[in-house]
């Protein structure tokens, strides 16, 4: 073989367990590269350079720069070479180490572009050789060379030496973990079972799975809510239970989608521990929520918020409902609904439509709720 390119990747990483994903900055990226201009030397730095491809635009501008000079070294080389030989004499040149770089970029602007793998350099084509002979076409040249072939110039039909095809220096390869920053503009946060599926299909025209056991979604659900002049998106996240944060029910995978919405509409299960049923009461869901979201990101129940109270047609839930408003009394807005029957969303809509306008808001906060 001309040359030898390994890559080893170590275990496949989980996309959610990347440590140090969140709150690390393109800039921390940038300086753990070694292209950096504060390895010393920039001599020190080009013998590294030499070794090891990265990900990152700014290292592939210097790789590629490399790689062109060491196309220019081959290529004069070559010409001071009487055998002739268009082969690049690379072997050992191009060894890469596999790197494992978080954030490599955030695509945030519509067009925007990234080079993630670059293209490898030459060989020069069969147009810069002219016409060939049939029986040295590229193909069965590189497989003669595989094979340890001797090779010499051929004559053309016109009598012009042409020198046989050149391979050209690999490509670099990258394998990246794509994550979606932004899924919607209103997050349904709650506990299994409370009723988001059921609600998102009521408020638009999502038809999510529902099912009267936990963990019926897996995966955000959107759904669009379409006003005269607005329209903005909901998504329906996967239940959280107490320990989320501690991944438990997938909590980490789950509270990461909430990360990417904008405004947040707790769900809460007015039935949900009434007359001796299992379940925890709302006031106590809606604590643990918070924890939960707090535990995982510091700020993250810090973002405009209201409350949905649903299953309002069970026998039993006035009251409860009324002990809600009392603990959570001014903090934020409380929507009474029933998903299923349908009842209350007309004004629900109309709060969510406020509450992602970025119209008045307010923030639900841990000690604004009165548990005990
Ligand atoms: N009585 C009553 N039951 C409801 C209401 N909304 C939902 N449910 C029932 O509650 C159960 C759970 O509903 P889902 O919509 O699947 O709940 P979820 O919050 O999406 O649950 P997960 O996907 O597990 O997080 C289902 O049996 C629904 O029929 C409601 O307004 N009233
Ligand atoms: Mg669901």
């Amino acid at each position: 073989m001309p040359y030898i390119v390994q890559k080893e990747f170590p275990a496949d990483p989980d996309p959610w367990d990347l440590p140090g994903s969140l709150g690390t900055s393109a800039s921390e990226f940038v300086d753990q590269s070694p292209f950096n201009n504060n390895l010393g030397s920039t001599e020190e730095a080009e013998s590294q350079d030499k070794t090891q491809l990265y990900f990152h635009p700014g290292s592939m501008l210097k790789y590629k720069t490399m790689v062109k000079q060491l196309i220019q070294d081959n290529r004069s080389d070559a010409l001071s070479h009487s055998d002739h030989s268009s082969e690049p004499q690379m072997e050992g040149v191009v060894e890469d180490e596999a790197q494992i770089l978080y954030n490599v970029i955030e695509l945030k602007e519509k067009g925007q572009r990234v080079i993630i793998a670059q293209g490898g350099e030459g060989g020069p084509g069969n147009v810069s050789l002219g016409k060939f002979p049939k029986d040295l076409r590229p193909l069965k040249h590189e497989a003669a060379m595989n094979r340890g072939d001797a090779f010499d110039f051929e004559e053309t039909d016109g009598g012009a030496a042409v020198a046989p095809s050149s391979i050209g220096f690999p490509g670099s390869e990258s394998i990246l973990i794509l994550e979606l920053k932004s899924i919607a503009d209103v997050g349904l946060v709650g506990m299994p079972n409370a009723g988001k599926s059921t609600l998102l299909g009521a408020i638009s025209r999502a038809k999510p799975t529902v099912g009267h056991y936990a963990f019926t979604t897996l995966r955000p659900n959107l759904g669009n809510l379409n006003f005269d002049d607005f329209s903005i998106t909901v998504a329906d996240i996967p239940g959280l239970i107490k320990g989320a944060h501690e991944n438990r029910g997938l909590g980490h995978a789950f509270l990461r989608y909430i990360e990417r919405t904008k405004v947040l509409a707790f769900v809460v299960d007015l039935a949900s521990g009434l007359d001796g049923r299992k379940g925890i009461p709302p006031w106590e869901q809606l604590r643990d929520l918070i924890l939960e979201l707090e535990h995982h990101q510091e700020g993250l129940s810090s973002r405009p918020a209201l409350i949905i109270a649903n299953k309002i047609d069970e026998d039993g839930e006035e009251a409860v409902l009324e002990e809600l408003k009392r603990r959570v009394k001014g903090v934020a807005p409380i929507y009474p609904v029933c998903a299923v029957l349908e009842e209350g969303v007309a004004e629900l809509k109309d709060g969510l439509r406020d509450l992602a306008s970025g119209g008045e808001s307010s923030v639900l906060n841990m000690e604004d709720i009165v548990v005990r």
